[in-house]
């Protein structure tokens, strides 16, 4: 009873601190639109915005969509992670969404990955808030039941990789200087196992421990063929080819396509069963030498 006081003191402090704004008038049910016939509505859209995340949903479709916007290179600080994570909770009990699509409203870069700052020189209670915040981020959204699409509009990295290959539906835009994988190694990091299982279950067992041990970055082109992205469009057609897979997602009862997507994803269930251990100060000073 004490750990779990303690724990919602530990998120409502993180909430406070995130900055998270709620529109006063919002209702805690938006209306049903979504399940209406299309076109007897008219589009409606509400939008709620904190520091780093701006999200809208068009409840006449359902679909929500969610901006990263935290320059220079949206770094998964433990700002973000609680502001994406509260984010993503208010969607999920909303029930006019069932789908999100996720991009960046920073040039360039979809994520940068894991905020390496809060890596170091911090306590070790910030390095297990901070672990606890990248785990439950991941659990969230590998477990949503919302139909979940990247629209990676830029380079993203490790930790923004992991949330491209969380979704269920990757669409990349085309340009020649964006890169995106698993680079750990390079980094003289391991990618932790259920960044693996992630990346296993998108490209494959071979292919992912190929990438994996060499810490690659792709570029856009290899990235399809590998398939770790699904699908790769000029930047001008992005949104509009996102809306066109959601549609086709949306389009099967949710109950079906989420008990599938449960199924599918086990991986989900080993982390979220087994309590992993809090990575030790000494831990993080020893990867990152600091
Ligand atoms: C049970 C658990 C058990 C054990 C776990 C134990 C320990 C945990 C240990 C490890 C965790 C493993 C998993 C790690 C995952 C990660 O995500 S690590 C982060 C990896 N990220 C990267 O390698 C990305 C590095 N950045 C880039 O490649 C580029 O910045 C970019 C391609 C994203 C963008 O390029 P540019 O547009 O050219 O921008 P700049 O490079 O000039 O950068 C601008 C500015 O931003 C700062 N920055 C970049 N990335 C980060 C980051 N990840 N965190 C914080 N800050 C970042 C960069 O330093 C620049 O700052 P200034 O110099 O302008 O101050």
């Amino acid at each position: 009873m004490a750990a779990v006081a303690a724990a919602a003191g530990t998120f409502a402090r993180r909430m406070a601190r995130s900055g998270v704004l709620f529109p006063r008038s919002s209702p805690q049910v938006w209306p049903q639109a979504a399940r209406q016939p299309p076109g007897l509505l008219p589009a409606q859209r509400r939008a709620f915005s904190n520091n780093k995340i701006l999200v809208e949903l068009d409840t006449s479709s359902g679909v929500a969509t969610m901006k990263f916007k935290s320059p220079p290179v949206n770094s998964l600080s433990l700002d973000f992670l609680t502001e994406f994570c509260i984010s993503l909770e208010k969607l999920e009990n909303d029930r006019a969404c069932r789908g999100l699509i996720i991009t960046s409203a920073i040039p360039r870069v979809f994520s940068s990955g894991l905020d390496i700052t809060e890596m170091c020189g911090k306590s070790t209670e910030h390095y297990a808030e901070f672990w606890r915040a990248v785990q439950e981020m991941w659990i969230r959204l590998y477990g949503s039941n919302l139909v979940t699409v990247a629209a990676i509009n830029g380079s993203s990295p490790a930790g923004g990789c992991l949330i491209a290959l969380s979704c269920d539906y990757r669409i990349m835009v085309e340009n020649p200087k964006y890169v995106i994988g698993l680079n750990e190694a390079q980094l003289g990091i391991v990618a932790p196992f259920w960044f693996k299982d992630t990346f296993v279950n998108a490209v494959g067992h071979r292919a992912a421990e190929r990438s994996l041990q060499l810490g690659l970055l792709h570029s856009v082109p290899e990235a399809h063929r590998m398939g770790l992205v699904d699908e790769v469009v000029p930047e001008e057609k992005l949104q509009e080819k996102a809306v066109a897979v959601m549609a086709q997602w949306l389009a099967l009862p949710d109950h079906a396509r989420q008990l599938t997507k449960s199924m599918m994803r086990k991986t989900f269930r080993t982390l979220s069963s087994s309590h992993p251990k809090t990575p030790s100060r000494s831990h993080f000073q020893r990867t990152w030498r600091c």
